[in-house]
């Protein structure tokens, strides 16, 4: 059994609240069952993130009219360098796509 047989059971298996699943004597109902619960979870993760995203620009926005009142300088470049790296971190390369993203949702285009 290679690991992506053994990743698939056990998805189907824990999506369909099943202990043991053998794949092949699943119908194709149950497989279409088993993705929707699984999409209907990463809807929920969605709305979560775009929760998230929102709660962020918001405290954002706070702190740039706070550094632009004081300062008269919207943005920090060392401080979205440091955002990058995190993301970075957390994720491999392809979250310092998603800093960025992020970032220019929350203070327009640099
Ligand atoms: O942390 C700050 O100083 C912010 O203004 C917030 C924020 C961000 O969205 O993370 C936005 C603009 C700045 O250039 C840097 C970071």
């Amino acid at each position: 059994m290679n690991n992506t047989e053994d990743l698939i059971r056990e998805a189907l298996a824990e999506a369909l609240d099943l202990d043991v699943v053998s794949v092949d004597a699943l119908s194709p109902d149950e497989i279409s069952e088993a993705i929707a619960r699984l999409r209907a979870k990463i809807d929920e993760i969605d709305a979560e993130i775009i929760e998230i995203v929102k709660r962020r620009i918001a405290l954002s926005k706070q702190i740039q009219a706070i550094r632009m009142a004081h300062t008269g300088r919207r943005l920090e470049h060392s401080r979205e360098l440091q955002i990058v790296n995190a993301y970075v971190e957390g994720l491999g390369r392809g979250g310092g796509q998603l800093a960025l993203a992020v970032l220019e949702l929350s203070r327009g285009r640099a």
